[in-house]
């Protein structure tokens, strides 16, 4: 009998003494989803996750995992998730396939030695010692051991992480791949891109509390988030020729830049302009907000500035 959700928390409190790093937090990750945890540093995420994998205890709220309650579901539990962290350690002087046979044992399901080694793309450093391994390399290889016990939900703590693009692109397919087999994925990232691409649904922690949750368009839809247009004009066109498009030009040289909730309205007038004063508009662009776009600006109401985001912790 498989849970309704494979994750379900309610009202969930963690205190460090006056420091609430979790606070009052409640979400549902549903069987099979890939979901991303983001947040700038200090914002809980890290409590959060290992609540979830039984390794923290909780102040107050309810946890279900699994049909589990982490907190006391012992080595039944941990049989049925993987968890690959940042740094594992593990003894450098043996080889992959060695530790994969290794913590292989420890479950009673299991995936393939071979198996999990090609899965994480690693089959040319098998039998290569741990210690000769690039940094990529070892991540792929904390993959391996997170995957061998053939978890029914997976743990990935920031997995790409000092990855180089191709690396980054190969750690994504095998993520999909995860997918592919019904895994649930529980990932946590400070690359928006990444959680753009991988997760179904993304959840933006800031100080201990949720302040959006949704899958990456809804995120992007709900903030009604600025779209940035770009054109080119002929060299001689002054700011106050072009008429008003509903928000503040930024021209240099002949390069111009808007910023605007509603890109359509200031296209047509434009456009619309360009054509009855014969005036040539060139490589003309229209982004839509990334999802990065919609996180800096959630942070920032939320109270953290966009350059602490990424560096410093929230304070309490
Ligand atoms: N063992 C601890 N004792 C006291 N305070 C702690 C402890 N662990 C975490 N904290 C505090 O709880 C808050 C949340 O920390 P946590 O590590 O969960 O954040 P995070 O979102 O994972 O951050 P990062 O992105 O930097 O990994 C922070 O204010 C941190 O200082």
């Amino acid at each position: 009998m498989s849970p309704a959700h494979a994750i379900e928390v309610q009202h969930l409190h963690k205190h460090y003494g006056t420091t609430r790093a979790v606070d009052g937090l409640s979400f549902s990750v549903e069987a099979g989803e890939v979901f991303a945890l983001v947040g700038p540093n200090g914002a809980g995420k890290t409590t959060v996750v290992e609540i979830l994998e039984g390794h923290r205890r909780r102040t107050s709220g309810r946890v279900d995992v699994l049909g589990f309650d982490p907190a006391t579901g012992g080595r039944a539990y941990r049989e049925q998730i993987g968890i690959v962290l940042q740094e594992a350690g593990v003894d450098e002087d043996f080889s992959p396939r060695e530790l994969v046979r290794l913590y292989r044992g420890m479950y009673p399901r299991q995936l393939g030695v071979d198996e999990v080694i090609e899965l994480v793309g690693l089959a040319d450093k098998a039998d290569a010692k741990v210690k000769t391994l690039s940094g990529g390399q070892r991540r792929r290889l904390d993959l391996a051991l997170g995957l061998v016990g053939d978890p029914e939900l997976l743990f990935l703590d920031e997995p790409t992480t000092g990855f180089d693009p191709s690396a980054r692109r190969r750690a994504w397919e095998l993520v999909e791949n995860l997918r592919g087999l019904g895994k649930t994925v529980l990932l946590t990232t400070h690359y928006m891109d990444e959680a753009e691409h991988l997760a179904d649904r993304v959840a933006v922690m800031v100080a201990g509390r949720l302040v959006s949750i949704g899958t990456p368009a809804e995120l992007g839809g709900a903030r009604r988030s600025s779209s940035t247009i770009a054109f080119r004009l002929p060299l001689d066109v002054v700011v106050s020729q072009v008429p008003d498009l509903g928000a503040a030009l930024q021209p240099q040289g002949g390069d111009w830049q808007l910023r605007t909730t509603e890109p359509t309205v200031a296209l047509e007038r434009l456009l619309g302009w360009a054509r009855s004063a014969g005036v040539e508009v060139s490589g003309l662009t229209v982004e839509r907000p990334s999802l990065e776009d919609v996180y800096l600006e959630l942070i920032e109401e939320a109270g953290v500035s966009p350059v602490e985001a990424h560096t410093a912790p929230v304070g309490t």
